[in-house]
């Protein structure tokens, strides 16, 4: 259904108690929501065409595990245990305005030069530490130019039917949208089976085999999953190794099932940002990229949906932040590892963003003077 938003859809709701009535297909609704600036969420599971979405009202708290609040969840990169927002579907319209956050500062584009700059620095720290890695992201950002954003979104997300698609605006968060296609958590409702998964290491290209470089970035985040259940008592179990596609790329993929009933919100909290978004070790990871990067808001960290059927949160990746005015900033990272070559990391950024960029130009109404074509410097 989302391939053709302009059709007639049946909305389902997270909450079993709401119903809602839509009066304009998708894509107006979409566009109406972000005019009137009110909290919504759409979002749409991996494989699953049929969008839910909350627009009419929405209210933002907080998930705690012993709350049954149903609705879509998010948290930042850098969660210090706290639980996460959460929009939820009401009865009455808020009063509340997305624009509260004020406007909204998006943080400029990494030029290649500092890019470089930096993956060298950490690929050198990597290799007198004989081993490791940190996760470098570089911005994309024009803050002024105006896109359709509904139109935006809905071509992004029919190009990844397979991925957790998401569109949501708060006041604290401003307006992110995003295609990702890596599970956090799934605990279905009345189940104690929990699955996550390992994800990390890409490919460019349909053939190559996964390398020394991919199997080590990838091994980190395994294990590190692996440790985090094991210290909750957890006993876990490792499927064989996969490969995941998001469009032209390959990620290398492990699935991790185990039976858990306990709480969930501490062991998101837990996992989050696993070393697929921060590095290892892990706190040595996030204050490097605190101290590179700078802020990375909701980047990294997690987005999902709390339902009657059960909980489902996906990493916050091959996303964007953006005003419903004018202006955004995507990002797309990548493990540095003591192997890791800065051009060839460069271009698996480019190939991670490339169809969020096409998508973005193909809809934008006026192209700022300051970046008036997504024309990415190539790497010497
Ligand atoms: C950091 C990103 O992706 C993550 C990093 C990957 C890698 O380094 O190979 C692969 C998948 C994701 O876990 C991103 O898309 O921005």
């Amino acid at each position: 259904m989302l391939q053709n938003p302009q059709g007639k859809m049946h909305l389902k709701s997270a909450n079993p108690k709401i119903t809602f009535v839509m009066k304009h297909p998708l894509k107006e609704s979409v566009g109406n929501a972000l005019r009137r600036r009110v909290p919504m969420a759409l979002y749409a599971f991996p494989g699953i065409d049929e969008p839910y979405c909350f627009f009419e009202a929405a209210t933002v708290g907080t998930l705690n595990d012993d709350e049954h609040d149903f609705g879509f969840f998010y948290a930042p990169f850098i969660n210090k245990g706290e639980a996460p927002r959460i929009i939820i579907p009401c009865d009455n319209t808020d009063s509340m305005s997305v624009d509260s956050v004020g406007d909204i500062r998006f943080p400029v584009s990494t030029e290649f030069g500092l890019y470089k700059e930096h993956v060298s620095a950490i690929a050198a720290h990597h290799m007198a530490q004989s081993g490791g890695k940190t996760v470098y992201a570089r911005r994309i950002s024009d803050p002024e130019a105006v896109v359709d954003w509904p139109s935006m979104a809905f071509d992004y997300f029919s190009a990844f039917p397979d991925t957790f698609r998401f569109m949501f605006a708060t006041p604290d968060a401003g307006c992110w949208l995003g295609a990702s296609p890596e599970l956090l958590i799934r605990r279905d409702a009345g189940s104690s089976l929990l699955t996550t998964m390992a994800l990390a290491g890409t490919l460019r290209d349909n053939t190559s085999e996964w390398d020394e470089k991919n199997i080590e970035e990838h091994d980190y985040v395994t294990r590190f999953i692996l440790d985090v259940f094991a210290s909750l008592g957890i006993e876990a179990a490792v499927s064989g190794a996969e490969d995941v596609r998001f469009g032209s790329i390959r990620h290398l993929c492990h699935r991790i099932t185990a039976h858990y009933s306990g709480p969930i919100i501490p062991l998101l909290n837990a996992l989050s940002p696993t070393p697929a978004l921060s590095g290892s070790p892990r706190a040595e990871a996030i204050d490097m990229i605190s101290l590179l990067e700078g802020h990375r808001s909701l980047y990294g960290g997690y987005v999902g949906v709390n339902s009657p059927s059960g909980i489902r949160a996906f990493v916050n990746l091959r996303s964007m932040n953006f005003n419903h005015k004018g202006g955004y900033c995507l990002y797309a990272g990548g493990g540095i590892t003591s192997l890791s070559q800065p051009s060839d990391e460069w271009l698996e950024t480019e190939a991670k963003s490339a169809v969020l960029r096409r998508c973005i130009s193909a809809h934008t109404i006026n192209p700022s003077s300051a970046y008036p074509n997504p024309v990415y410097e190539t790497p010497s």
